[in-house]
């Protein structure tokens, strides 16, 4: 749909698939209230907004022609409204480098709509560094930075890092030691690495650590971008906390919890700059998944006399809204503050120089999987460090991994999983029926059209559907269920997942809460859907014995690296990738770019 006002270069990059209604509307009414008319300012205006429309905080203008796509707008809509249709306002007839991108982008500097440099008084967009943000994303960026370089700055933390050593003596735990070392020695930490590589551990190890100290015990919150991932690190932290002497009544909650959810406001929480959160320590867990706003409102309410870690795994997908601060964190210049003294020494000779330079920032990486086998984690890191030539000969060697076109596996699979699963619901047997969720799962890049999880779970429904049709209202036992929506209610969380079983008065969904279950009757819950199949996108955080993941052809903008690792990390026994080799290449090939300042030293000059 192109907007009827949008004339010029505006009107022909909207009817490219370049910027849809939204972002032309935004650069139209920017350019009515500033008073400008300048066409190549307009064009920078609506690139700006399409930016954060497509996850970026920023947009650099003297690459963008480079970098854009038309189809991008896909990945925003993953998980959005389900009428957004995948290929809705895309138009594919025109080349992108073929339209008529402006040589010079110099009007941008001169326009009263724009703030030039770092100083500069209040305008509606601001130019830093060739990079151009709407104001209130560069404010997000510029607190993010300011608060920790701050951070950065202090004297550290006092800290007797002797124990450790007992804390971590298994042969191989050398970088969770480094790591609980720096998190312990530092006000900011990041501690990265793919699943089951002890990130976990090692926080509960660190909590540990800091308990013992002399003086009172520090005030703990453990904390999650979703209900999901929060139950997650709460059930993994409790149980490694028995073993090491650790209060185990450690609860975990999500980021909006932890800050106070505002029914009055979706950005703005209870605790802010002016009242901020009453913890010593502050674990946030899948921080792959914070965008820049609420990383924003979390550094701003954690006290500059808290420690902060940062847990996560940056190789996944970004969030879906804009900013991927861990990746960015990741990857920011160092700090000219050197890491805490002696950390080094602690007999971690295998840093690379890149995470040599990171640990100056407090980041630190754990590498070795604990958890799946070795073909997993091999397939893992070939895709991780862009290497298709191995991840292809990976797919091919057989064993716990396989590729094919067709879907004889995936349907032989569904089957016998969906057999078992409905002997477990029919019985009411929850326990049995929810432990199955676990089993077997298909993940898709796509939510709509003939890759997409909507068709997929029709067709994974028609395998496993008892003969004989639904038993009730489109129901039937052991159909698993997604939850799309916060329903408060019912203490349900968008993400969550459920089976339908079969209870006292007829079909009930059935749900985990913690070691024990519960029923819902059906008729209460109001965002849900099946969940044979998920996107990609919707599975971070979770893990399943056994995973298919179904590729799109080569072409698909939503086709990247960090989309088919996310999905191979989600297995922890069995990948089956079901598409062409030609896919597998292009996805490895193919990273996500998310323009932003914080890779950056920060803003020195104008645009
Ligand atoms: N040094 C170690 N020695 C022995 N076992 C370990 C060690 N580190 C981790 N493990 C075990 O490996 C498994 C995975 O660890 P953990 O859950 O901490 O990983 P994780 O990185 O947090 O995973 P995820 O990203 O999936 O949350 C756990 O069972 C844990 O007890």
């Amino acid at each position: 749909m192109i907007p009827v006002r949008a004339t010029g270069l505006l009107h022909t990059f909207a009817e490219a698939g370049v910027l849809a209604a939204a972002d032309v509307h935004v650069a139209l009414r920017l350019a009515r209230l500033g008073g400008e008319a300048d066409e190549t300012v307009l064009l920078a205006a609506a690139l700006a907004v399409r930016g954060v429309r497509t996850g970026s905080v920023c947009v650099e203008l003297a690459t963008v022609a480079d970098t854009v796509a038309p189809a991008d707008d896909l990945d925003g809509a993953l998980d959005g409204d389900p009428a957004d249709g995948e290929l809705d306002g895309v138009g594919t007839a025109v080349e992108v480098t073929e339209l008529p991108w402006p040589a010079d982008w110099s009007a941008v500097g001169r326009s009263p709509v724009v703030a030039v440099g770092v100083d500069a008084a209040w305008r509606p967009l601001r130019w830093v560094d060739g990079l151009l943000y709407l104001d209130r994303y560069w404010q997000q960026e510029q607190l993010v930075r300011h608060e920790l370089d701050a951070r950065a700055a202090q004297p550290p933390p006092a800290v007797d890092l002797a124990p450790l050593g007992t804390l971590f003596a298994e042969p191989g735990s050398d970088r969770q030691r480094l790591a609980a070392a720096v998190a312990a020695g530092r006000w900011v930490s990041v501690i990265t690495g793919g699943p089951g590589t002890g990130k976990t551990h090692t926080v509960a190890r660190l909590l540990k650590l800091l308990v013992d100290q002399p003086g009172p015990p520090p005030r703990i919150a453990l904390a999650a971008p979703t209900g999901k991932a929060a139950a997650r690190l709460q059930e993994s932290v409790r149980a490694q906390a028995a073993a090491i002497g650790l209060p185990v009544d450690l609860t975990a909650s999500t980021l909006h919890r932890l800050l106070g959810w505002r029914p009055d406001s979706r950005s703005r929480f209870r605790h802010d700059a002016a009242d901020r959160l009453p913890f010593d320590v502050v674990v946030v867990d899948e921080s792959s998944m914070v965008p820049l706003t609420l990383m924003a409102r979390l550094l701003e309410a954690v006290r500059p006399s808290a420690r902060l870690v940062l847990v996560g795994d940056p190789d996944q997908l970004t969030p879906v809204e804009a900013g991927a601060v861990l990746s960015d964190l990741v990857h920011r210049p160092p700090a000219a503050v050197p890491p805490v003294p002696g950390l080094l020494d602690s007999n971690v000779d295998d840093l690379d120089d890149d995470e040599r330079r990171q640990l100056a920032n407090g980041v630190v990486r754990l590498r070795d999987s604990h958890r799946f086998g070795a073909g997993i984690g091999a397939l893992a890191e070939a895709i991780r460090t862009g290497d298709a030539d191995e991840t292809v000969r990976l797919l091919a060697a057989g064993g716990a991994l396989g590729r094919g076109e067709d879907t004889d596996e995936l349907e032989a699979v569904v089957r016998s999983s969906g057999a078992e699963m409905f002997a477990a619901a029919a019985d009411g047997d929850r326990v049995t029926a929810l432990g199955l969720l676990g089993g077997h799962r298909l993940l898709c890049a796509h939510r709509q059209g003939p890759f997409g999880v909507a068709a997929w779970n029709e067709q994974l429904s028609r395998w496993t559907r008892p003969a004989g049709g639904p038993a009730s209202g489109g129901w039937y036992p052991g159909q698993p269920l997604l939850i799309t929506a916060n329903d408060y209610d019912n203490q349900l969380f968008n993400g969550d997942t459920g089976v339908v079983v079969v209870g006292e008065d007829g079909l009930a969904a059935a749900f985990a809460r913690g070691p024990s279950t519960e029923a819902i009757p059906l008729s209460r819950l109001s965002s849900v859907t099946t969940a044979h199949a998920l996107t990609v996108h919707r599975s971070q955080g979770s893990q399943y014995e056994a995973v298919t993941v179904l590729l799109p052809p080569p072409s698909s903008p939503l086709l990247t690296r960090e989309l088919l690792y996310t999905a191979v990390t989600r297995a922890v026994h069995r990948v089956r990738v079901v598409g062409s080799e030609e896919s597998v290449r292009a996805a490895v090939g193919r990273q996500v770019v998310r323009a932003s300042g914080l890779r950056r030293p920060v803003g020195a000059g104008p645009g």
